[in-house]
């Protein structure tokens, strides 16, 4: 039941539209109910007093208003539903969204983008269809079925009669009880691979240059081809069932219609009901018929559509981990200084440490240098700071506050943080540059940031410049000029807080240099981090920290670094021969 509150809050919300509907629904098929009555009131007067032109200018005149009226009521309620629908589509994406968009990384970490885009499109999609068609029919359905019951009450028909041949049509509840939740299973298992599909596709879409490179496309092709069976095997399983129950309804149908046959004929010819009865009771049943098979439609789009709604209250009931503090205060303005103490983290579900027993203390307008083998831990460093995974309490700073207690609007805008490959948007350049403010950011500012990355050069060879529009991922650019883009959109930030994470790895090294003179003279009196692979990428720093394994190995200055054995200087040995092999070859 839990799952239909999704559904039941948004009906009530909406609960006048639905009103309208409902009457607008019920006077159409209320009015369709007299159409057999009509007609057996006619067969009536042809049996006994013959056909004259005045009867059937009076019943087609009568068939028309049926026509029309019920015409017209059917389409507003329909139109009305519809609408409805719609609505808890896109209001449910909108939440959807809101939610992601709230989840952490550690979330994405462990559901693909594909699932994720299942949720949004074909669960949204089936839920929404039980609402509009879901409803309309059902509503069609009662309203026609109850007003032909009535009609054939009011009607000179032996209520025995009735009772007979309505018979059949009473099996279809257990029918529907017992078919139902098997199919609810297999539609829940039927929209499971569907995900798995969706984001199998995403993969191998986004991955296809990779697999054309290594010419692995047949082993691709296969992978994907066993998503796919899975899915048919899990349809035709669904299939199976869905074909059984719906070909149960009308069978019962035809039943009932045989009953009437052989009883009202029966009737007939015995002279115990009219002819007119015989008509009007063949009609009314061949009239409920089609709703009580449309109602085992319905019930099989709703378990459907519920097997989708308890996928989406499933993942709207995931919590945000990263959650702000009841008490929470945005960060003084001015605080820049960072101060990290006794700092040890191991990721969510993970055994081993991956920073231990870390003190670092950033002065405001200094620079620290952060350089480790891959995997030592720098990354993560970061994504405390920006809470992008939560810190023991008490362990990070920003000024005189604890980051745990900030605002977390206000932390992420006191940092401009550079990733390696920062994500660029399918827009304009000009837009992925100010993406922290592109309605307020001036098109000097957008300029200036490119200067200084060093980008200008290469935008103003293209043809449209700064509005040049990137292809999916920005795929028209090269390594080094995304990665030049994404360090301007943290340059034009100017955030108290700077951080190159591995920022410049993909450009030369005449580039690399022009860049961090470029950044030491604007950020003169910020506070900057650089994370680097390449001692040339911070050795100007005011400290530089080398970590070993989550641990801090090593610290100073460039000068005193390289004074002392370890790491760094054996680093810097490497490199300067690399260096030097490149100068010479
Ligand atoms: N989301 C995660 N869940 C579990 N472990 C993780 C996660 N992200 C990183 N790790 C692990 O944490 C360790 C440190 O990773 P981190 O990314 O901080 O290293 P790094 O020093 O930045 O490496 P690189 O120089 O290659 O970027 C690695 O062993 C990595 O496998």
């Amino acid at each position: 039941m839990g799952n239909e509150r999704l559904l039941l809050g948004f009906m009530r919300k909406y609960w006048y539209f639905y009103g309208s509907a409902i009457i607008a629904l019920g006077i159409s098929n209320v009015i369709q109910s007299y159409y057999p009555r009509v007609l057996g009131q006619f067969a009536d007067q042809l049996q006994t007093t013959g056909i004259t032109p005045e009867a059937i200018e009076h019943y087609s005149l009568l068939l028309l208003g049926i026509g029309v009226t019920y015409g017209v009521m059917f389409a507003v309620g329909q139109y009305t539903v519809m609408r409805l629908g719609r609505y808890f589509e896109f209001t449910t994406r909108r939440k959807l969204f809101a939610h992601f968009t709230g989840l952490s990384e550690n979330y994405y970490s462990k559901h693909g983008v594909g699932e994720l885009l299942s949720y949004v499109m074909n669960d949204v999609t089936a839920v929404r269809e039980s609402i509009s068609i879901g409803f309309n029919q059902t509503t069609n359905a009662i309203i026609l079925i109850l007003s032909a019951m009535v009609m054939m009450s009011l009607s000179s028909i032996p209520i025995y009669l009735i009772l007979v041949c309505v018979l059949p049509l009473l099996a279809i509840p257990v029918v529907v009880v017992y078919l139902g939740p098997m199919i609810r299973k297999r539609s829940l298992k039927v929209q499971e691979s569907l995900a798995k599909m969706t984001e199998s596709a995403e993969e191998q879409f986004g991955g296809i240059r990779v697999t054309k490179k290594f010419a692995v496309e047949g082993v691709m092709q296969q992978r994907f081809g066993r998503t796919v069976d899975t899915i048919r095997d899990n349809q035709l399983r669904l299939v199976r069932i869905s074909s059984l129950f719906q070909a149960a309804l009308p069978f019962l149908g035809a039943l009932s219609l045989v009953i009437t046959v052989i009883f009202g004929g029966y009737l007939t010819i015995q002279h115990r009901i009219t002819l007119g009865n015989f008509v009007s009771l063949t009609l009314y049943l061949r009239m409920m018929v089609n709703p009580l098979q449309n109602i085992g439609n319905v019930i099989n789009t709703m378990q459907r559509s519920r097997a989708s709604l308890e996928r989406i209250k499933k993942l709207l009931d995931v919590p945000a981990d990263i959650r702000e503090s009841q008490h929470a205060k945005p960060l003084e303005q001015s605080a820049s200084d960072i101060s990290i103490r006794g700092l040890s983290f191991a990721y969510p579900g993970a055994s081993q440490q991956v920073l231990r027993d870390i003190d670092i203390v950033v002065r405001p307008g200094t620079t620290l240098g952060i350089i480790g083998k891959t995997g030592s831990g720098k990354t993560t460093l970061v994504k405390l700071l920006l809470r992008i995974y939560e810190p023991p309490e008490g362990t990070i700073r920003i000024g005189r506050q604890d980051i745990r207690h900030a605002t977390l609007e206000s932390l992420r805008s006191h940092i401009a943080y550079v990733p390696q490959d920062g994500f660029l948007f399918s827009t304009t350049l000009r837009e992925n540059i100010a993406f922290s403010d592109r309605e307020h950011l001036p098109a000097e500012a957008v300029e200036e940031a490119s200067r200084q990355a060093q980008l200008y050069n290469n935008i103003i060879d293209f043809s449209e410049r700064f509005e040049t529009k990137l292809g999916e991922r920005g795929i028209t650019l090269s390594g080094g000029q995304r990665q030049r883009t994404s360090l301007a959109r943290g340059f034009i930030k100017e955030a108290p807080i700077l951080i190159l994470d591995d920022s410049v790895s993909a450009v030369d090294a005449v580039t690399e240099t022009r860049i961090i003179e470029k950044l030491r003279e604007e950020r003169t009196g910020k506070t900057t981090i650089i994370i680097a692979h390449r001692i040339s990428a911070l050795q100007h720093a005011d400290e530089i920290i080398v970590l070993d394994e989550g641990r801090i190995a090593q610290r100073g200055t460039h000068q005193e670094l390289l004074a002392e054995e370890g790491l760094y200087a054996s680093l810097h040995a490497i490199q300067e021969e690399g260096t030097r092999h490149a100068e010479g070859s």
